[in-house]
């Protein structure tokens, strides 16, 4: 075993941070940086184009992107959830997300839809089959540069956003203002994403 590269250690440290930070904000804190941040998003032609979107349900301090379900209902927009694919490492599908959709939690203590209701193939949609998907962060930088909670989930359900033809959804980033830092390490694996929205701004990526 080599032991990790500074620059590993530096990343581990930073996400702990920013982690921790997070979780110190106070309920009424999150409440308003939710309500912020959704005004943020319908604002945003990636999202009042959209369809087909993917929300994800906060854990540990994360801002909540619920704020924004009944803008979404109201606009008949399909709403989906991360899930974490059985029999695929560390890759996402995304399930629908109603009212009635039943819901327990996965091995991270997050609620998703319930196994057997996403193993019915009407209910999910590849990642490449939604218009926009709002993804969570740990830390960005101004450049639209992304950190997430470190399994390269959504790194390794992007890797399609590479290639030079097919469908490219919106991906937008979201995170709260704290969770900015100055200039994050781009690896070759990273996703760009098109902007991240915060409770205080939108950071575009430079084209
Ligand atoms: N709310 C939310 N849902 C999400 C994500 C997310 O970042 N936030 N994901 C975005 O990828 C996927 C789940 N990815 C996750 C990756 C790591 C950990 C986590 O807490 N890891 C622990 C240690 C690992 C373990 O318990 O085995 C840790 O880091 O402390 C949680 C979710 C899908 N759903
Ligand atoms: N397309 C891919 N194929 C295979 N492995 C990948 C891919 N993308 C990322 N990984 C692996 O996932 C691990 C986590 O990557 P990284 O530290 O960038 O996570 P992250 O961007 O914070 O995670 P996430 O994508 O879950 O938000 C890395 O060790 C990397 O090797």
């Amino acid at each position: 075993m080599s032991s990790p590269a500074p620059d590993v250690l530096d990343k581990r440290a930073l996400r702990r941070q920013l982690r921790r930070q997070r979780r110190a904000l106070s309920p009424r804190q999150q409440k308003r940086a939710s309500h912020r941040l959704a005004a943020h998003l319908a604002a945003l032609p990636e999202l009042r184009r959209a369809r087909r979107l993917s929300l994800y349900l906060s854990v540990q301090g994360e801002i909540d992107p619920l704020a924004l379900l009944p803008w979404l209902r109201r606009r008949r927009v399909a709403v989906y959830l991360p899930v974490l694919r059985p029999f695929t490492d560390n890759r996402l599908w995304f399930v629908r997300f109603d009212a009635d959709t039943p819901m327990v939690k996965n091995r991270f203590g997050i609620p998703e839809p319930h196994p057997r209701f996403g193993a019915r193939a009407r209910n999910r949609l590849p990642a490449w089959a939604l218009d926009t998907l709002i993804v969570p962060l740990v830390g960005f930088d101004k450049n639209a540069n992304r950190m997430g909670m470190g399994g390269g989930f959504y790194d390794r359900t992007l890797a399609f956003m590479r290639r030079p033809y097919g469908p490219k959804p919106a991906l937008i980033g979201v995170a709260h203002e704290l969770q900015k830092v100055d200039c994050l390490p781009l690896e070759p694996w990273d996703v760009p994403l098109s902007a991240v929205a915060t409770d205080e701004a939108i950071y575009r990526a430079r084209a």
